[in-house]
């Protein structure tokens, strides 16, 4: 897994890199500007060739004549890459301002816009842009907008890590106009023009990956058909991050509009070439679920997990036990019941009334049926020691009963999912459930169940749009703490917390997007697949990242079209693919 900082905990990786005297701040920010340069010919090989000459306007395959009614255009003579840089008064400015000098050196025509200088809190980007102009670049401010014909590249240095408050409408709009100013000069000189942030799309919180921009600053003004902050400006097609990639690239809007993402490394920080371990003790640090390369081959570390659990347990495989409710809402619990079987529990039941017996023993095959006597029926099964995962919510009512069964299947102490209906059950009381959890459960609510348990953080979490950096980690952490137990609060930047503070994110954004998974069931199998793997016998969180890494994966694997059902049937593909 890749660890994730906050905008403070790179601030003191950064510090105590340079005050343990290995580099300066000048030097890390002259590193970062070489990065962007890097990942944009990394990126866009084709910007780092001259282009070609065009042929002057007479001749065969030159520019319409003038005879045909429109004047000649100019097009003889070498033709240069543009870039605009557009710079910010603080370090990501700096940034920019290195970005633009490398550019400049390798050719390019190069326009530096500036929102405002530097000034003396930060002494290196004032630097950087010193040496920009020693280079014979040129500056234009905010209020200058000529064009300087269409750019190649247009690149958002205004605000970094460092953008605590929200920004003015007016201001967000004018970056609105310039960009369609110059994607429109793109396309009529027929470039294509690339955009890319540095450290993060300007006007994100790097924290918590929410817009900061302020509405309803009285200078501000909403245009006639607006269409919205996010069309325009965070859609970047390229953010360069340093270091180690950060909560906002991955949290809320963040995740959205990081398409897609580089973390280069500032060599000199204490350590050299791994983003994976952070050179400082960095407390409470956030994990990235992803693939790790070993090798030549990417595994990930659901691959790790699967083959420790088949040296170490090899013929043991768990029993899984889902509980389903009254007959006709059965679905949920097949669904879930099917996810626990096929990511490999040896066993599934499914629980029942007596009288939905009939309904689910005609559609099922591969999974047991038991008919259970209510609670005390629930109490018997669980004797048999054997059942080590069990899973109630999916389907199962809001009744009087669905309360009781809970109790008792958290006095039996196994590994417990609980979702859905098993949650919202105890809206008015959730200190009643948080009173009876153990620390092998987990709780899997989306938005609106999550609202329910903790209403008080929802809230804080719904004020803090926009405006500040309480993030949806911070918020799954606290409520991991009250529970007691691991809490996967989902969405497309799920959030996993333990009560001591581990914490990860299964991000399912930018080319690991997987719209197509909001289909209905779908959150039925993931609790169904996180109660297999507790089954099996990993423990809560590990069961609770694993399962939701591989609920993303069979998405992604199947495509869009993908209805609940495929879901599990896909997991066998992924596991060879996984090389499993
Ligand atoms: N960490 C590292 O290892 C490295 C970090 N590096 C780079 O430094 C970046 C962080 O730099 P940073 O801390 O100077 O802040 P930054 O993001 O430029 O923005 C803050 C500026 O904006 C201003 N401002 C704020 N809100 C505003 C508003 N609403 N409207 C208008 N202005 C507003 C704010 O003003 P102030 O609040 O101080 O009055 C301040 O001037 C980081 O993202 C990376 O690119 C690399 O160079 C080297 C390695
Ligand atoms: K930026």
């Amino acid at each position: 897994m890749t660890e994730l900082v906050t905008a403070a905990q790179m601030r003191a990786i950064e510090q105590a890199a340079i005050e343990s005297g290995e580099v300066t701040g000048l030097e890390l920010m002259e590193r970062a500007g070489q990065g962007v340069v890097e990942a944009i010919f990394e990126e866009w090989p084709e910007l780092d060739m001259e282009v070609p000459d065009v042929p002057a306007a007479s001749g065969e395959g030159g520019a319409a004549p003038a005879a045909q009614g429109r004047p000649p255009r100019d097009i003889s003579g070498p033709k240069k890459h543009r870039a605009v840089v557009l710079c910010g008064p603080g370090n990501n400015g700096g940034d920019g301002f290195v970005v633009a000098r490398l550019l400049k050196a390798r050719g390019w025509e190069v326009s530096v816009w500036e929102l405002a200088a530097p000034g003396e809190g930060a002494p290196d980007a004032v630097a950087c842009r010193v040496a920009w102009l020693e280079a014979g670049g040129t500056i234009s401010t905010w209020d200058e907008i000529e064009p300087l014909g269409a750019p190649d590249l247009l690149v958002d240095a205004v605000f970094g890590t460092g953008l605590t408050r929200p920004i003015p409408v007016a201001l967000a709009n004018m970056f609105r106009l310039f960009r369609d100013d110059w994607e429109g000069a793109a396309r009529r000189e027929r470039r294509k023009m690339r955009r890319v942030s540095v450290d993060i799309p300007s006007g994100l919180s790097a924290d918590s990956g929410e817009i900061l921009i302020d509405w309803e600053d009285e200078r501000g003004e909403f245009p006639e058909g607006w269409p919205g902050f996010m069309d325009w400006y965070f859609d970047t097609d390229l953010t360069v991050t340093f270091h180690n990639a950060k909560l906002g690239h991955f949290l809320g809007a963040g995740g959205e509009s990081t398409r897609k993402l580089k973390v280069k490394l500032l060599r000199g920080l204490g350590f050299t070439d791994s983003p994976r371990e952070l050179p400082v003790s960095v407390e409470g640090h956030v994990r990235l679920i992803e693939p790790v390369f070993h090798g030549h081959r990417a595994r990930s570390d659901v691959w790790f997990s699967f083959v420790n659990k088949h040296h170490g347990h090899k013929f043991n495989h768990g029993h899984a036990l889902v509980m389903s409710g009254p007959p006709g809402q059965g679905g949920a619990a097949r669904l879930a019941a099917r996810g626990a079987l096929r990511i490999g529990a040896g066993l599934v039941t499914v629980g029942c009334p007596m009288r939905a017996v009939t309904e689910h023993a005609v559609q099922l095959t591969a999974i047991m049926v038991k008919g259970l006597d209510g609670t005390h029926g629930l109490g018997e099964i669980l004797e048999d020691k054997r059942i080590t995962g069990l899973c109630l919510g999916p389907g199962l009512g809001l009744g009087p009963a669905t309360a009781d069964l809970v109790r008792i299947a958290l006095e039996a102490k196994r590994g417990t999912v609980l979702d859905a209906d098993a949650l919202s059950r105890f809206q008015r009381k959730p200190d009643v459930l948080f009173d009876m959890l153990h620390d092998n459960c987990v709780l899997t609510p989306h938005g609106g169940e999550f609202a329910r348990l903790f209403p008080d953080l929802a809230e804080r979490l719904d004020a803090q749009e926009n405006t500040a950096t309480y993030s949806k980690v911070d918020a799954t952490r606290e409520a991991a703490k009250r529970a007691g137990c691991v809490v996967l609060f989902k969405g497309a930047d799920t959030v996993i917390a333990a009560p001591d503070g581990r914490c990860s994110i299964n991000a399912a954004v930018g080319d690991r997007a997987v719209p197509w998974l909001a289909t209905a069931g779908a959150g039925d199998v993931l609790a169904g697949m996180i109660t297999g793997l507790l089954a099996r016998g990993f423990d809560a969180m590990s069961a609770a990242e694993t399962g939701a890494w591989l609920h993303v994966e069979a998405a992604r694997s199947f495509g869009p079209g993908l209805i609940a059902e495929d879901l599990p049937e896909e997991l066998p593909k992924v596991f060879r693919a996984l090389g499993l």
